[in-house]
């Protein structure tokens, strides 16, 4: 495959890496906003900033090129891009983190999340913790797994813990800034009388790298939205 990088900075260059070893070529490198174009690339891969991430996606449509979206942080646009990948017949999937260990924690999140529905006694609060020069809070990890809880619990939503007292049926998340830490997602359940916790440490970007190539591999030649669960067939 001929990729467009959208996005060349830490992920950016690790996937560069993964994919050339798995033979694929990469015929742009793009790392700001400037005019680039999208002329040699049969997939482009984005992995950039917030604020480029809609502007990437829209241009791919156009330009009929699937695009496999890891950016995070602009998601109030995502059912828009859905919309926009419907009219253009595009190739679109997002994913908030294509690590096949987080998409199987995604799993075990939601199965946990219905054992522990009926239980009140237990309260959910959740901590992500990542490198400091992250753009976003909280993780966009944090938000899906905030959102398997909500499906069928008594939560109705997620709120970043920061001091403020948070409502019973939010989800409290705090979200740590640390050193290099690539991406650390822990939820505890809560009770005066014990805690059970479900956590996910990667130890590199390797696993969300190798996820992204293994979409885009996937997504070509196909059309319509996707998720990871759709690659890895859970
Ligand atoms: N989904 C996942 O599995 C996953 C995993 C890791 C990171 N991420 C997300 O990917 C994004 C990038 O992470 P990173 O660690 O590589 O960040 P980074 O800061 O190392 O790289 C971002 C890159 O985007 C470039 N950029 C800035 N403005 C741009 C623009 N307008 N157009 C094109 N490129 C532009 C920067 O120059 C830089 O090269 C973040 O949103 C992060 O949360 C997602
Ligand atoms: O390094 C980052 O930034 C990461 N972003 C994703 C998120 O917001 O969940 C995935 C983990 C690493």
């Amino acid at each position: 495959m001929k990729i467009a990088l959208l996005g060349y900075g830490k992920m950016g260059q690790t996937i560069e890496k993964i994919a050339e070893s798995r033979g694929h070529e990469i015929v742009a490198r793009v790392s700001s906003p400037e005019n680039f174009t999208l002329e040699n690339a049969d997939i482009a891969i984005d992995f950039s900033i917030p604020d480029s991430a809609v502007n990437h996606i829209t241009k791919c449509f156009e330009a009929g090129i699937p695009i496999v979206s890891g950016t995070t942080g602009w998601l109030d646009s995502y059912e828009d891009m859905v919309a926009l990948c419907k009219e253009k017949n595009g190739g679109f999937i997002y994913a908030s983190n294509f690590s096949v260990g987080v998409n199987l924690f995604f799993e075990f999140n939601k199965k946990l999340a219905q054992i522990m529905a009926p239980h009140n006694d237990y309260k959910v609060d959740m901590t992500e913790i990542h490198h400091t020069q992250k753009l976003d809070a909280p993780s966009g990890t944090a938000i899906t797994l905030a959102e398997g809880i909500i499906e069928t619990t008594p939560y109705t939503a997620w709120s970043l813990a920061e001091g403020q007292s948070i409502k019973d049926n939010h989800i409290p998340i705090t979200a740590e800034r640390e050193g290099t830490v690539p991406g650390t997602h822990i939820i505890n359940y809560k009770s005066d009388i014990d805690t059970i916790i479900l956590s996910h440490e990667a130890h590199s970007r390797q696993g969300f790298a190798q996820g992204a190539v293994v979409a885009a591999e996937w997504l070509l030649g196909k059309q319509g939205n996707f998720s990871m669960r759709d690659v890895l067939g859970l």
